[in-house]
């Protein structure tokens, strides 16, 4: 028998679909040393009220399709699914047009992040790279990348996140001090992006910090 002309999506598929993709993200964020020991989460939207998330304390390179559950992004978080569940769904919630959300623990978000949390922001202009960012179509622009203090209280966390983002519609990351970025795009690809772009734009700046010592 022939497949239909129309093929609609079933929710197994979107989610098949979605694993496939965080897995592959997984291997990608990890050969960059951005995702080191345990660290990092990923997720993708899959609809208006589910996402699909990692699930708590495996090596993100080595993540198997088994390894991402969908959530419903109203829901408390389920024993086992990853720790910082509550920052992924916030942003799912608060912003309908987000369909991926990246988490990564590379050398230069932890170090710059602690070096800067007193400004409770990071500020970059004058980089070609930031037309990588959202809409930005000029080097001109400045871009401000909030920095939250670290917090083991992850839903007080995604709280803090929340409020402040909802002043800030532009933002497409923020810092968490000592700890690492997230960053979300309107797909997968736009939220890989949006995380080698600011891993080279936090380089910038912390090579910036050195030389000018
Ligand atoms: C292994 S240290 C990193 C964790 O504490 C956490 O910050 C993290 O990014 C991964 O948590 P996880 O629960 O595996 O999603
Ligand atoms: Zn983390």
């Amino acid at each position: 028998m022939s497949a239909p002309a129309v093929a609609s999506t079933s929710p197994s598929t979107a989610l098949a679909d979605a694993a496939r993709e965080i897995v592959e993200v997984g291997r990608f964020l990890s050969v960059r040393n951005f995702v080191p020991a345990t660290s990092g989460n990923f997720s993708r939207r899959l609809d208006a009220r589910t996402a699909a998330v990692t699930r708590s304390g495996v090596d993100k390179g080595e993540l198997t399709e088994a390894d991402v559950w969908a959530l419903d992004i109203h829901a408390p978080p389920p024993p086992g699914s990853s720790a910082e569940t509550h920052l992924h769904l916030h942003l799912y919630r608060d912003r309908p047009h987000v369909q991926a959300v990246l988490h990564t623990h590379s050398m230069v978000s932890a170090l710059l992040s602690n070096l800067r949390k007193a400004e409770g922001e990071l500020r970059l202009s004058d980089f070609e790279l930031l037309k990588a960012l959202g809409d930005n179509k000029t080097h001109e622009a400045t871009v401000s990348i909030p920095i939250f203090p670290n917090d083991q209280d992850v839903p007080r966390l995604a709280a803090r996140a929340s409020e402040l983002l909802a002043q800030r519609p532009e933002c497409v990351a923020y810092l968490i001090a000592g700890h690492g970025l997230y960053t979300w795009g309107r797909s997968m690809a736009e939220a890989r992006r949006h995380t080698v772009a600011l891993e080279h734009l936090l380089t910038y700046e912390l090579e910036t910090m050195k030389v000018r010592r």
